[in-house]
């Protein structure tokens, strides 16, 4: 008889799957039928992708089905026939993690807020390091100018402090996912979360007990009341996340600037009355709050560009008409 049981993703190794059902761990593999097929319509599972498998009693069991997605951290893939990689779903929070010392970094913190807005789940900045911290105020201060939006923690796994403002992310049946450059302290802060016991995981202690890095191996784990983490390494590489909606949100201000320029199609670049000049005249917008802005605007408007021709050359096989209104719209693109 074949079972069928709906679990959680917790790992994703070369061609072989960690999934956990009802707090017990199976391995499994996907049904090449499902996920091979030429007409295929299944997403290949992700870190904290639901799926439905197949039990196998003798082996790995099957996955036969990824579950629709509420929120997702997706990568641009050329290798991948979807031009998408996605690295982690159904998470609640973004904890984005700045350490308040040399790691600190405003432009790469704005890229974070962006991705984080895009991915569908709620961006909280957590500021790590805070006792060794130089020019605290001033730092979060300049955080909270470009973090619209989102809850800002400065917090100290040594000292303890704002440790407990942390706590309330943590609750039963929300997924929290890591996000920040190697050595910010991820691992130090769950411990330390840990350490007080209001969760633990056998995962953990087993991986600490070698001394190595809790995020070697599990990319997913679930603490003793039920939150759910996730840290992979895919998270690391901030290059080519896809952001276009993002943008919104974490520039907020600058959208909201360019709607009161007189001009509806005004390029911020010395028409009258742009109301982009006079932000960054009287000092409201900061240059490099702007260069940055345009700077992450031009990569994803690249990428829009460079989707749409090639969805424009699958088009050109059926229809030459829409070709050339598709190309008209990438040369206008691109002229800007
Ligand atoms: N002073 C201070 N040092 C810290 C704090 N948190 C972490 N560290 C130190 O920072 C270093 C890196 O911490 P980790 O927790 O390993 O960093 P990580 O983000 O998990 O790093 P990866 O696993 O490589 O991604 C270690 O030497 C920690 O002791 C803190 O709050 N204050
Ligand atoms: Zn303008």
């Amino acid at each position: 008889m074949k079972e069928k049981m709906e679990g959680f993703v917790t790992a994703v190794h070369r061609d072989r799957y960690e999934v956990r059902v009802d707090g017990e761990d199976f391995y499994a593999r996907l049904k090449t039928g499902v996920y091979y097929s030429e007409e295929r319509a299944e997403e290949f599972p992700t870190v904290g992708d639901n799926v439905e498998l197949v039990y196998n009693p003798m082996g790995d069991s099957l996955i036969v089905k990824t579950k629709n997605r509420t929120s997702k951290f997706s990568r641009k893939d050329p290798d991948n026939g979807r031009g998408e990689q996605i690295i982690a779903a159904n998470f609640d929070y973004v904890f984005i993690m700045m350490s308040l010392n040399f790691d600190f970094n405003l432009k790469r913190l704005e890229r974070y807020i962006t991705v984080s807005w895009q991915s569908g789940a709620q961006p909280v900045i957590v500021l790590t390091k805070a006792d060794i911290a130089e020019d605290l105020e001033q730092k979060v201060e300049m955080v909270s100018r470009i973090a619209i939006g989102a809850d800002i923690h400065p917090v100290s796994s040594i000292t303890g402090e704002g440790m407990e403002q942390l706590k309330k992310y943590f609750e039963p049946d929300k997924t929290i996912v890591f996000l920040g450059s190697s050595g910010v302290g991820k691992s130090t802060l769950t411990n330390y979360l840990l350490g007080e016991e209001i969760m633990e995981t056998a995962g953990i202690r087993e991986e600490d007990s070698k001394g190595h890095h809790t995020t070697t191996h599990r990319q997913l784990f679930v603490l003793n009341n039920g939150t759910k983490i996730i840290d992979t390494p895919g998270m690391r590489e901030l290059g080519m996340w896809i952001v276009d909606d993002g943008m919104e949100h974490s520039f907020s201000d600058i959208t909201n600037l360019t709607m009161q320029c007189k001009y509806s199609d005004c390029t911020h670049r010395g028409e009258p009355c742009c109301a982009v000049a006079s932000a960054l005249e009287n000092g409201t917008l900061t240059y490099a709050r702007w260069k940055n802005y345009l700077k992450i605007q031009k990569e994803s408007n690249f990428q829009a560009v460079k989707e749409s021709r090639s969805k424009s050359r699958e088009i050109k096989k059926t229809n030459k008409k829409m070709v050339r209104n598709s190309s008209k719209v990438n040369s206008r693109k691109e002229e800007w």
